[in-house]
């Protein structure tokens, strides 16, 4: 087991992007760690830095310096292979937009991940896929395109897609923007449940009242992370 089961810790971490202006460092020397079984949320405002730095944790980009470990591993000197590897057995992701295929049916979109997993058999889709539609409760939409469902149930689906490789972290990027107040609080409900099975989530969004469902709240401000008091949840931002 990684030391003090410490699942995402960053060292020092540096990203900047070159654009028409010059450069832009986003990332300054940020140090910051995830908990296995925490409950997170990284706030901050537009431009930020929060979608670059859950890209980073996500292993979808990589920092310009400083070290990542991933479940204890450095994957400072990974190759892309290694990567795709290591993301696959521990990570699954939620999508602001739900990301789902539209000319598929849902149990055609859960079946994608389980593709890439050489370790699952086919013959062993059916079952995970309609276990995974009963923990987001959505068992009966199997067959639906995702243009059939509303923005809640989608999410709800990209969450099920997310589960289905068994990751123990969940990493959310803005995953209640395109829906409305009930929505939202269903979608935060369904992954405070998945918390509380045990599940390890992070959260970006700029809603205070998601991050009041997370046990633990940063903050990024002009490219260095803070932690924010509980208290201060609902004037984050
Ligand atoms: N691929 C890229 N090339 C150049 N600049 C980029 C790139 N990706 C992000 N940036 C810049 O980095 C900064 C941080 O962007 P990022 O998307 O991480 O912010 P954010 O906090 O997630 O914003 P939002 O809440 O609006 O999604 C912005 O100034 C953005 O323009």
């Amino acid at each position: 087991m990684f030391m003090n089961n410490c699942v995402i810790s960053l060292t020092d971490l540096n990203k900047s992007f070159i654009n028409g202006a010059g450069s832009n460092h986003v990332l300054k020397q940020v140090n910051f760690s995830v908990y296995s079984g925490e409950m997170v949320a990284i706030l901050g405002q537009s431009g930020s830095g929060k979608s670059t730095l859950l890209s980073i944790m996500g292993l979808l980009d990589t920092a310009d310096s400083g070290h990542y470990h991933l479940c204890g591993q450095d994957v400072s000197s990974f190759s892309a292979y290694q990567m795709s590897q290591l993301r696959n057995s521990h990570i699954g992701w939620v999508f602001q937009n739900f990301n789902l295929i539209a000319d598929m049916t849902v149990a055609e979109n859960l079946s994608v991940p389980l593709r890439f997993n050489s370790s699952i058999k086919q013959a062993d889709y059916e079952a995970k896929i309609n276990q995974v539609l009963d923990e987001v409760g959505l068992r009966e939409k199997t067959a639906f395109y995702p243009a059939e469902l509303s923005g809640g149930q989608q999410q709800r689906v990209a969450i099920a897609r997310a589960l289905i490789c068994q990751p123990d972290i969940i990493l959310c990027d803005e995953p209640t923007g395109n829906l409305d107040s009930s929505n939202s609080n269903n979608v935060m409900e369904l992954l405070s449940t998945l918390h509380q099975e045990g599940k390890t989530v992070l959260i970006i969004t700029h809603d205070p009242a998601v991050a009041a469902y997370c046990q633990k709240a940063y903050k990024i401000h002009d490219g260095e992370i803070a932690a924010v008091s509980p208290l201060e949840f609902k004037h984050a931002v």
